[in-house]
């Protein structure tokens, strides 16, 4: 049966697939599905009954290795089936998916395209014509660029998740994390977990890795990412939004927890309300209380009119609290009273406020280990969502940097120019101040390519970019320990004192940090309080409200209003700059903090 195109219709293809291995490889019926699938040409829609994950990927699988008709996929929201988790179950020993990324491709819109690898033992030809690679509800295509061999590479999945790489037959260039690869190499389950990226002729780079989640359209554009651990994160926002609970937001600095915190407020039903965020280590103790619940006039000396709180100004809407590690300690009871009770006292005033503002909350320190409010953290812990570091979702490199090169105003044909060497230390790296340093890097990057420059990862990061491991059996030279900037970010910088830290290392920082306070403090070894002294006594550095209007103008124009470009030439943290201009009215774009 085909349709007026000629393609051969649903029927037929279901035909196929239930003859072939869909139905009859797996007899149990574990978990029932729903595949609703969509002709792209007859828009002829039927759905196919699946049971198992397995049978998701087989189902797909088929479609790649058969290539009989570009179905398209139709996520069903409704029921959740496609954010099932992909693991095989072997022995009861669970398993996830082996995916391949393309981190990087001449032809830019194929970046973040995906191959899902087989679930257990079994092979996957890379070259010129194999395999397609798909976005969620488009047909596959082969990567098909001319420096990629014909010949095969072999990617062999084995019996205890170990992966081994055949190279090919071939006089094409192939990189494996950064070195050269000639012959075979072994990588254990963990080396795949890292994430291992693949040159292909100097041209095309793709990465290799664990998929525990299945491909699906970003409902949230502001939170890129193919990645499992991106999906599984948007997938969290998507359930938590339409509630009213409580949420924690727990991540490394830099990987998205602002922009995790604002779609959770876009997607609720209090967007129309105000999202109002204030950074708790920004708060001084005495007046704390003040900014965050208002105070009656003459409350405290200087309290010359009655001053609305943070808590009033969200009514209704969100109230975002960063760095909730940084609360000041007497006011993490009164928090703990609103989150209980919904109710307030201003200060000095002589009865209670009520709130409906929902409370988001977000930090990148172990808060049972710091001495916080533990009855406060339990609340807080109501719904928590870990946001992933980007060297834990390496797959995503690529893809984020195309975002931001765009975010450059760069044209598709300047992105495509971009040297794939660079890109390839780029994904190689693994990032301690994660998506806000990648894109601050890439920012300075840019502009030294445009000043004719040859720029090269470690004039741009502080930790230079030592090999990643490259798999067992590789050359002394290459055979490396992992990159040292791999620990834990918060372990890599020893407590430092103040008086060791000169003016120039304080400028470095926070100019590799895009002027964020806690990426520059992590990296100096210095706690947030202990940075702001130094910013504070530092000549070159003026409290953000001395800056004129004018220059703020000035700033927020030349850069089309972000706030890291502004931060960086004003020389100003970028928080207490939000905050003026807030103060001010005016704005700076918050895709960009
Ligand atoms: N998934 C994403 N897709 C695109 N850009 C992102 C994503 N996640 C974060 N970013 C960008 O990375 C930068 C840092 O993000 P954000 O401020 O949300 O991090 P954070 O975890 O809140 O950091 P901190 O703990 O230091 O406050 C921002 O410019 C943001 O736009």
């Amino acid at each position: 049966m085909t349709c007026k195109l000629g393609v051969p219709c649903l029927n037929t293809c279901q035909r196929a697939c239930k003859s072939r291995r869909i139905y009859m490889s797996h007899g149990k019926m574990a978990q029932r599905c729903v595949a609703r699938l969509r002709h792209p040409t007859c828009q002829t829609r039927v759905s196919v009954r699946l049971f198992t994950c397995q049978q998701w990927i087989a189902l797909l699988y088929n479609w790649q290795l058969l290539n009989a008709v570009p179905w398209s996929p139709l996520v069903n929201d409704v029921d959740n089936t496609l954010t099932t988790q992909l693991f095989s179950q072997k022995n009861g020993i669970t398993s996830a998916l082996l995916g391949l990324t393309i981190l990087w491709h001449p032809d830019t819109e194929r970046i973040g395209e995906q191959f899902l690898g087989p679930a257990e033992e079994g092979a996957i030809e890379v070259c010129r014509y194999t395999p397609l690679f798909f976005r969620p509800g488009q047909d596959g295509i082969a990567l098909g660029h001319r420096a990629i061999a014909r010949a095969p590479l072999t990617v062999r999945r084995n019996a205890d998740d170990s992966v081994d790489l055949v190279a090919p037959d071939s006089r094409m260039a192939l990189e494996v994390n950064g070195a050269l690869l000639a012959g075979t190499r072994h990588f254990t389950r963990d080396d795949i977990g890292a994430g291992v990226v693949l040159g292909l002729g100097g041209q095309v780079l793709l990465c290799l890795h664990w998929m525990t989640s299945f491909p699906r359209p970003n409902l949230f554009p502001g939170l890129l990412g193919v990645s499992s651990g991106a999906i599984a994160t948007r997938e969290l926002i998507r359930q938590v939004a339409g509630t009213d609970l409580a949420v924690l937001l727990l991540g490394e600095t830099g990987t998205g927890k602002d922009v995790a915190a604002r779609a959770i407020h876009q997607a609720s039903k209090r967007s129309a309300n105000p999202l109002v965020a204030v950074n708790m280590a920004t708060l001084s103790e005495s007046l704390a209380a003040a900014d965050l619940f208002g105070a009656v006039k003459g409350a405290y000396t200087g309290a010359q009119a009655p001053r609305q709180g943070l808590f009033a100004e969200a009514d209704g809407g969100t109230l975002f609290l960063d760095e909730l590690g940084d609360t000041p300690a007497s006011v993490q009871p009164m928090l703990l009273r609103v989150l209980e009770t919904g109710c307030y006292r201003p200060l000095g005033a002589s009865a209670d406020a009520r709130t409906t503002a929902r409370l988001i909350a977000a930090t990148d320190q172990d808060l049972d280990a710091r001495g916080f409010n533990q009855p406060l953290l339990r609340r807080m812990e109501a719904f928590v969502i870990r946001v992933p570091t980007l060297r834990e979702r390496r797959e995503d490199i690529g893809l984020l940097l195309a975002h931001m090169l765009k975010g450059c105003d760069l044209s598709a044909a300047e992105i495509a120019a971009f040297p794939p060497a660079l890109v390839s230390e780029m994904c190689n790296y693994d990032w301690p101040g994660n998506i806000r340093q990648l894109a601050n890097v890439a920012r300075r990057m840019v502009m030294a390519l445009q000043a004719g420059e040859r720029p090269v990862l470690s004039q741009y990061v502080h930790a230079p970019a030592a090999p990643r491991s490259a798999g067992a059996g590789y050359a002394m030279s290459a055979e490396q320990p992992r990159s040292a900037s791999l620990k834990n970010p918060a372990d890599a910088a020893p407590r430092r004192k103040l008086a060791e830290i000169s003016n120039d290392d304080l400028l470095g920082a926070l100019e590799e940090h895009g002027w964020q306070i806690s990426g520059a403090a992590q990296q100096l070894g210095l706690s947030r309080p202990s940075l702001y002294k130094l910013i504070e006594a530092h000549p070159a550095i003026r409290p953000a409200a001395l800056i004129p209007r004018e220059e703020l103008d000035a700033a927020l124009r030349a850069h089309g209003g972000d706030l890291a470009l502004c931060a960086s030439r004003l020389k100003n943290p970028s928080e207490a700059l939000r905050r003026h201009l807030r103060v001010l009215g005016l704005d700076a774009s918050p895709a960009q903090v």
